[in-house]
């Protein structure tokens, strides 16, 4: 469906109908950031938290709902609509409050809207044979790793220790976890603006700039959102400040910058003598502008530049280059519950060949001496630990400084933080040194 009549036709639909079809869209492999901003205009205001709600809950869900939707279905149905209904409406029945009736009846009333009657009983025999046997239901879904099989094998492969975990982890809602900006504020000091607020939050245990708040919160509703007292970036996103060398003065590059998490960070500790902030998305260095201007960090010496990094030369040999490379955003599914839906096994191999090519590009505009930090939010080892064993098996000029932390779990090059229950996401670091051959 094309945006426009999709637009038009989203217009006309109830609630849970505009859901299916949003939920649709994700299966025929449109990513949530997409299309989430236009079908949440389509919804009445007051109906966008419940909206958003049972759409990114049934995508989070979505695999563990399948175990139990399958063996309900007596004959195999070919519909993906026919499926995002159906999973809605176990999503209702198992994880929110609204009454079993209900939940069944609009599921039903929204399939009919879609001009799929001729499904309707299917989803009310299945959904109401759910209500008889709940417990054993819930027991299965619970169970469930609830991930696509070739990703569940891959993971359990790299973590047979850590499976359980981190399928259970990667099934909930992250926290929203804000980054003070240390330029501006102390934690402490914007900690008290919370509070007058009555916002309940927490501190971080692993970045003295986290903010954990305890319940969802309207962004630019924050205290200071608009004079950039903080941003929004997870804890172990954080942590990366933290490996970095001394930058006052220094010409750094973060090498794939957008929206600026890192770009940002950087400048609310040092003032280097240039930072450029590289990226191939126009779009999305947009947002790197906003943020640096809403933090008021824009009069920093700062050159933002579309380019590849896997051919982009830098003009004088570059002190310390951030490298936050494109991945699966394995560890990050939390966030982004579409990526259940939308990765693909042949994903994963290009993303490696892609950060082979800019790690091994990017080496070669560092100086001697300088250091690269290569980040990823993947859990897979095959970005990660693997990746820098083929780096250093054929770069003679490179070492690694340890990483002194007692977060994450140490590999044979760099350290690896699995999700954590109500902390941060997965991510992979490893400092690279570079030497003379
Ligand atoms: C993980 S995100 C970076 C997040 C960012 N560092 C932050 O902290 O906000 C990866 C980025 O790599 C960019 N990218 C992907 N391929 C690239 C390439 N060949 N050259 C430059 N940037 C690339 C994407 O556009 C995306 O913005």
């Amino acid at each position: 469906m094309k945006s426009s009549s999709n637009q038009r036709q989203m217009l006309k639909h109830d609630l849970r109908a505009k859901i299916i079809l949003t939920l649709n869209q994700i299966q025929e492999g449109e990513s949530l950031s997409s299309v989430l901003e236009q079908q949440l205009m389509s919804v009445n205001e007051r109906d966008r938290g419940l909206f958003h709600e049972l759409t990114l809950g049934t995508l989070r869900q979505w695999y563990a709902l399948k175990t139990i939707a399958l063996p309900l279905i007596k004959h195999p149905i070919d519909n993906n609509v026919f499926h995002a209904g159906l999973y809605l409406g176990l999503y209702q029945l198992i994880y929110t409050r609204i009454p079993a009736h209900a939940a069944i009846s609009e599921t039903v009333q929204a399939i009919k809207q879609l001009n799929l009657d001729h499904f309707s009983p299917v989803i009310n025999a299945i959904l109401r044979e759910y209500t008889r046997n709940e417990d054993s239901f819930k027991q299965t879904v619970q169970d469930a790793h609830g991930l696509p099989s070739w990703l569940y094998k891959r993971l359990k492969n790299n973590w047979p220790e850590h499976i359980q975990d981190i399928c259970q982890n990667l099934r909930l809602a992250a926290p929203i976890t804000l980054r003070v900006n240390h330029s501006a504020i102390s934690r402490n000091e914007y900690l008290a603006f919370l509070a007058k607020e009555n916002i309940d939050a927490t501190t971080g245990m692993l970045s003295d700039q986290a903010i954990h708040l305890s319940t969802p919160y309207p962004i630019t509703k924050l205290p200071g959102f608009n004079e950039g007292l903080f941003s929004v970036q997870d804890e172990h996103a954080q942590l990366c400040q933290t490996l970095q060398p001394q930058l006052d003065d220094k010409l750094v590059i973060d090498a794939c910058a957008a929206p600026g998490g890192k770009t940002t960070h950087i400048l609310e500790h040092y003032s280097p003598k240039k930072i450029i902030a590289l990226d191939q998305s126009e779009q999305r260095l947009l947002r790197v502008q906003s943020n640096l201007e809403r933090l008021q960090l824009d009069h920093k010496n700062i050159e933002i530049i579309c380019a590849d990094a896997t051919t982009w030369q830098s003009y004088e040999p570059v002190d310390c280059i951030i490298l936050d490379a494109p991945c699966s955003a394995t560890g990050v599914i939390r966030r982004h519950p579409d990526i259940r839906l939308l990765r693909k096994p042949s994903d994963i191999e290009d993303v490696v060949q892609l950060q082979h090519n800019i790690l091994n590009h990017m080496w070669q505009q560092l100086k001697e001496g300088g250091y690269l930090v290569y980040v990823t939010c993947s859990i897979l080892k095959i970005e990660n630990e693997q990746q820098m064993q083929t780096f250093f098996s054929s770069h003679d000029n490179a070492i690694e400084q340890k990483i002194a932390a007692t977060w994450g779990i140490e590999q044979q090059y760099g350290r690896q933080l699995l999700p954590t229950q109500s902390g941060g996401d997965g991510f992979f670091y490893c400092v690279i040194q570079k030497v003379s051959n």
